[in-house]
């Protein structure tokens, strides 16, 4: 059969916009790259490389870098979407009129709009009415994406035939995309385990044993799923690879921002120090605030979250944090899915 030969644009040349484009590019799609500044558009196309966000990977010559909006977005059948949360609505706005109706759209950002405390593709939905939303998510830490290191992520969206559509365009050797059709729980999954990626970050910092590091990153899990249960996700979809997997890569690699973060809160820099130290996105600073104040507001019980928030924007000692955990009321092990909780 032949393969259906997508128009792609990737808007957002940080590193995971630039390893989306790099899959589709050897797919041997074509793929425009929006980045903002020219400067970096001209030195992508020249050297074949991103050298702020992916130095030292040879970007294939499918990939066009270019800082013209209209540009990438002309004749896209396909859209990915790489911008920080922070900056996602604006760009929505810019690109709304140059984005064809029918368009299918997938949106690859883990973070939450402080602004009605909205998913991405909930914003897409809203602002982008015409075009079809899905959304990417998975254990996907992009230098190893760009290296070629095997992995497997996730597409979720109620369009079955956008699903199909991206796994055609992303699927390769080292590459495997499975479907799903629940977008609100793959997204928040992506979202909310940057929290604990920090918290663990934090931990590991401290040098704490390896069965501390299981019972947080296990204990995360249950947080996540009963946040999420409560906002009307199903609890089922966090047992895979947009739950659990990508809990245990960004739990456990110091290739993640957000472990990089928490692990310089936990050798005792602030957070404000940590975020500009690192000088790329780092989702779960601004993901933490919304959740637990959500969680502090709506009684859901999220010790981790709320613990963690009071750390880093509170100045609450981490060893208090951590005697409140401990000493807490006893409690059950699973309790999102048999209504305990
Ligand atoms: N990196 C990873 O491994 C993965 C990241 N993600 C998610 O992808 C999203 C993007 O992250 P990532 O690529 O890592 O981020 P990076 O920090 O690597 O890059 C951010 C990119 O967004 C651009 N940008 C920032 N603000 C704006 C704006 N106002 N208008 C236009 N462009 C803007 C930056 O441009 P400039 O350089 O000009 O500032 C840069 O190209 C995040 O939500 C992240 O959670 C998902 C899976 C894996
Ligand atoms: O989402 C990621 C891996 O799946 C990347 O995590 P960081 O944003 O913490 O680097």
């Amino acid at each position: 059969m032949t393969q259906l030969k997508e128009t792609a644009a990737v808007l957002g040349g940080g590193s995971f916009g630039t390893a989306v484009a790099s899959i589709l590019a050897e797919n041997g799609h074509q793929v425009r790259l929006w980045v903002r500044d020219p400067e970096t558009a001209a030195a992508i196309n020249k050297d074949r490389e991103n050298s702020r966000y992916l130095p030292g990977t040879v970007l294939p010559d499918g990939v066009e870098a270019s800082e013209d909006l209209i540009h990438c977005l002309s004749g896209a059948t396909l859209v990915f979407m790489a911008i920080p949360s922070k900056a996602f609505i604006d760009v929505l706005r810019q690109a709304r009129d140059h984005v064809a109706a029918g368009t299918m759209v997938v949106s690859c950002t883990k973070g939450i709009a402080a602004d009605g405390f909205l998913l991405m593709s909930q914003l897409l939905a809203r602002e982008w009415p015409h075009t079809q939303v899905g959304v990417l998510s998975g254990p996907n830490l992009a230098r190893e994406i760009v290296e070629k290191k095997f992995a497997g992520t996730v597409i979720a969206s109620t369009h079955p035939e956008l699903c199909t559509r991206v796994q055609h365009a992303l699927s390769c050797p080292y590459f495997r995309v499975y479907d799903s059709s629940d977008p609100y729980g793959v997204e928040l999954g992506g979202a909310l385990k940057n929290i604990y990626a920090i918290a663990t970050g934090m931990a590991d910092a401290l040098d704490v044993g390896d069965n501390t590091r299981a019972f947080l990153i296990t204990r995360s899990l249950a947080e996540i799923s009963r946040f999420s249960a409560r906002m009307g996700a199903n609890p089922m979809t966090f047992l895979g690879l947009a739950g659990v997997g990508d809990l245990i890569v960004t739990c456990s690699s110091n290739l993640s921002r957000n472990y990089q973060v928490g692990y310089l809160v936990g050798q005792g820099n602030t957070v404000e120090q940590a975020v500009a130290s690192l000088g790329q996105t780092a989702e779960g600073v601004n993901t933490v605030k919304l959740v637990a104040e959500r969680a502090r507001s709506e009684g859901i019980y999220m010790p981790l979250a709320t613990g963690l928030y009071d750390i880093l924007f509170h100045q609450r000692p981490i060893i208090d944090v951590v005697t409140a955990l401990m000493q807490g009321d006893h409690n059950h092990d699973v309790d999102f899915m048999t209504g305990l909780s």
